[in-house]
């Protein structure tokens, strides 16, 4: 026989105990089970604040009103007209006693525990005298039982201890001369030897479910709620949590401990202690299997079970040199506060026994001060123990499970996943169990604590990408196009899942915590977004506190670069492809290096140089492994290459420019590619990766401008001033012809010195054959003496620039 419990939820309106009818009639086999039912949703927390307000002289009436009507809907919308009378008159009484108790308190202005307990208890008598009647309608044994004359406790109202050896005997009983029926008990409420109403505490519906599977050996005891079972984190902060197959009694209950509010875990020891299973189901979603909480479940391969966490905590620390060596001590102090009630939710003590930290709720923070002062004026006056302070605004998160205890390195992934994204960790306690390890932790950081943490386990199930993109030109379209049409290859194939979760233009910007949709970002953007803003916009990324972060500029702007550090300091790596922060002074493109290597994210720019091709990515390999650079050869502008690969026969140089412009291989301003500043930066950028602190002064650019080019005020000039100056392209074209020869635009770094030269050269070169807006580049090292090591390829354009910028987002992920 089984016993079927029903959380509020459940019967918390007409559909859900339409769905609970449905649930009766597949789990009802040979034998009855019993259904165990809380009050419907919410009804419990109105009849306290109904009973408080009474008290206080305020309103009750029109939530009473309210309450009443809430029953009587699911009753006109469930049974037909002719079967509605017995039950309504049922609940009016009920609803009329309620309302004279009410009345006493208003008049008394006094609420007793005794008189909260018996007002309480209407919740489940109504609750469960309505769903017997519905029952009434599909199964023809369906009887009510008023649980409260079967659960005897002492008189401890508001939390009553259970006469376990009565209770049982009463229920057998019980059940012995109705096993014939369905019987539908309410939850929660029991009842002292007169015969008052007593209350079971938090999570009473559940307990009673417990006492009734105890007593009757049950086979198993089912709690439908409306949630897939325990979930591996809280799914309102871990969006990826899921549903865990099985548990043990222990890890269900330090799991419950910490925040999982599915059951409460004192409410198990009656299933506990007889081994009766416990199964959390799922009255919304019935395919859902159900999490099993059971004797000797299966050690999975999960190295921990969950992670929960308590969203608002404050902590104590005694310390002094009183506490040296003093036995009794800490006996002193936990005694202090359980005497006083105080929950003590978590305590850690140096090694040196200098000092104790612990962690209480925050409203029993300053009684815990108080009593501390008290209790140990002395020591206090003669300064051998520090006055202690209450620090506020802290969370504790733990990760559980009884693997822990078996498995190295489970704390260092903890610690580590947390440290890499910024968490500070503020105090730390291993329950002596070893089924978990806690830590304590600024509460604006919970959210992504948790979430970090949850990667690092279920890292091989799946880790998340928040990605924040800067710029939505060639580049940064074309990059969403590309993310969007590999997320699902990522997903399946790498567990991987890239999250845009901004996204800013010069115009606008749009943040969602629940990511952007990339098949309509433009116009999401444009219809959603607000004036664009980049101080707000790195505000708003921060303040969302998200765990495995990039921000990504695909600007050619100055604006973002005075971000950066600021943003690696907050531990989000940074991808980029905008060349103007590394090229800018030495000192800061040292700083970005240490800012990330400190705060543990990354900074990658591999499209700085050669767009996709992987020339950054190689030249750090090389001086990793200690190779040393004795001279860089290379063309870098992709776009200088198009035009000399392309200025051929009678075509005019500005009009190939301008096709490399349209072709995506430019600069958004193009004088930057023929005037040699982009190249130069490239070449700077090399430099200082291959160790040198050059500035931009040090390099020497041979100009392929005439003057008036190069002093063109802008772009439509630009192009009237190439145009004017045909003829000095021509000839260039023509002199180089003459000796079989090509133009090219070659960078060289030799001993510390960087030049950028025009050149015309023969086919002896090896970079004579090069074509399209390909770049070249040859690494001459002490491991690569005879011949270099050379990489060679597109160097410019959207869609090769836009997927080097996504390989580093990946890297990023693979950390
Ligand atoms: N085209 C290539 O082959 C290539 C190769 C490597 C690197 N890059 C680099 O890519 C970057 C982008 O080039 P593009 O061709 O896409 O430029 P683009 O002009 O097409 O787009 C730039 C985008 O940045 C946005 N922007 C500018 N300032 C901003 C700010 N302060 N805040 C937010 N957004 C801002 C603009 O609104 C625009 O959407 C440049 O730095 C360029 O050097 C380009
Ligand atoms: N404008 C650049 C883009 C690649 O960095 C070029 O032509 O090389
Ligand atoms: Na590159």
């Amino acid at each position: 026989m089984n016993i079927l419990k029903f959380g509020g939820t459940s019967v918390g309106s007409a559909q859900s105990i339409s769905a609970l009818m449905e649930i009766l009639k597949k789990e009802k086999g040979d034998e009855n089970p019993i259904v165990v039912l809380s009050a419907m949703g919410g009804v419990t927390n109105t009849l306290l604040e109904m009973a408080e307000n009474a008290r206080n002289a305020s309103d009750y009436a029109d939530q009473l009103k309210q309450v009443e009507a809430r029953h009587f809907e699911v009753i006109r919308t469930l049974l037909p007209a002719g079967a509605q009378n017995p039950v309504l008159t049922k609940l009016k009484i009920y609803f009329n006693e309620l309302e004279d108790i009410l009345q006493s308190v208003y008049n008394l202005r006094e609420l007793s525990s005794q008189t909260k307990d018996l007002i309480l208890s209407y919740g489940e008598r109504c609750s469960t005298v309505m769903v017997s009647h519905i029952a009434c309608q599909h199964f023809a044994n369906a009887l009510f039982v008023n649980g409260a004359e079967l659960i005897k406790t002492d008189s401890n109202f508001g939390q009553a201890k259970v006469n376990t050896q009565l209770t049982e005997t009463l229920i057998r009983d019980f059940y012995e001369s109705n096993k014939d029926k369905l019987l539908f008990v309410t939850g929660f409420i029991s009842s002292n030897e007169e015969g008052r109403i007593t209350t079971l505490g938090r999570g009473g519906s559940d307990y009673t479910a417990a006492i009734w599977g105890g007593a009757l050996n049950a086979q198993e005891i089912q709690i439908w709620t409306d949630v897939d079972g325990m979930l591996t984190a809280d799914p309102r902060i871990v969006k990826k949590a899921f549903s865990l197959p099985e548990l043990s009694y222990i890890e269900a209950m330090e799991l419950s401990y910490f925040g999982a509010k599915v059951i409460y875990p004192p409410t198990m020891t009656p299933a506990f202690l007889k081994k009766i299973p416990i199964v959390i189901k799922n009255t919304f979603n019935v395919d859902f299997e159900g999490t099993y909480i059971k004797h000797g479940a299966h050690a999975s391969n999960l190295p921990i079970k969950g992670i929960s966490s308590i969203d608002e905590i404050s902590i104590l620390n005694l310390s002094g040199s009183g506490m040296v060596g003093k036995a009794g001590f800490s006996g002193r102090l936990f005694s202090l506060l359980s005497r006083e009630q105080i929950n003590v939710v978590l305590i850690t003590q140096s090694s040196s026994e200098h000092s104790i930290t612990f962690a209480v709720k925050p409203s029993d923070a300053l009684k815990a001060l108080s009593l501390i002062n008290k209790e140990f004026e002395l020591e206090l006056q003669a300064r051998k123990l520090e006055y202690p302070e209450v620090e506020n605004g802290l969370s504790v998160l733990a990760i559980v499970g009884e693997n822990m205890k078996r498995t190295p390195g489970i704390s260092g992934k903890l610690f580590n996943a947390l440290g890499r994204n910024g968490v500070n960790i503020r105090a730390i306690a291993q329950g002596s169990s070893e089924y978990n390890i806690s830590v304590i932790l600024s509460r604006a950081d919970l959210s992504k604590a948790v979430n970090a943490v949850h990667d690092a386990f279920y890292s091989d199930l799946k880790k998340t990408l928040n990605v924040f993109c800067l710029g939505t030109g060639n580049i940064g379209k074309t990059l969403f196009q590309q993310l969007q049409n590999q997320m699902p290859f990522l997903a399946k194939n790498n567990d991987l899942q890239v999250k845009v979760m901004g996204v800013s233009n010069t115009r606008k910007m749009y943040l969602n915590p629940d990511g952007l949709d990339l098949a309509n970002w433009e116009e999401t953007l444009e219809t959603q977004g607000e004036q664009a803003d980049l101080g707000e916009f790195i505000k708003q990324m921060k303040n969302m506190n998200l765990a495995n972060c990039v921000f990504v500029d695909n600007t050619a702007s100055h604006n973002p670069i005075q971000f950066y550090l600021d943003v690696l300091q907050s531990s989000i790596s940074v991808v980029t492809c905008n060349k103007i922060g590394n090229s800018a002074e030495y000192d800061q493109y040292v700083a970005f290096k240490q800012a990330a290597r400190k705060h543990g994210v990354d900074f990658y720019y591999e499209t700085n140089v050669g767009a996709g091709l992987p020339i950054i990515r190689t030249l750090k390999d090389l001086m990793l492994s200690g190779d040393r650079i004795g001279r860089i050869e290379a063309i870098l502008s992709g776009t200088i290459s198009y035009i000399f690969n392309n200025f051929k026969g009678d075509r005019l140089f500005h009009e190939v420019v301008k096709e490399a412009q349209d072709l995506g291989y430019t600069e958004p301003d193009p004088r930057d590619d023929l005037n040699g500043k982009d190249f130069m930066r490239k070449m700077l950028i090399l430099a200082r990766d291959a160790g040198y602190a050059l500035e931009e002064k040090d390099v020497a650019i041979e100009s392929m401008l005439p003057a008036d080019c190069l002093a063109a005020a802008s772009v439509p000039d630009f192009y009237v001033a190439m145009e004017k100056n045909a003829a000095h392209f021509e000839n260039l074209k023509q002199e180089a012809a003459k000796g079989n020869k090509v133009l090219r635009y070659i960078g060289k770094l030799e001993d510390g010195k960087v030049a950028i030269t025009l050149q015309m050269v023969d086919d002896s070169h090896p970079f004579y054959m090069l074509s399209g807006s390909d770049n070249i580049i040859s690494f001459t090292t002490d491991r690569y003496k005879e011949r270099p090591l050379v990489v060679k390829g597109p160097g410019a354009g959207a869609e090769v620039t836009a997927a080097g910028v996504f390989a580093d987002i990946i890297n990023v992920g693979k950390r």
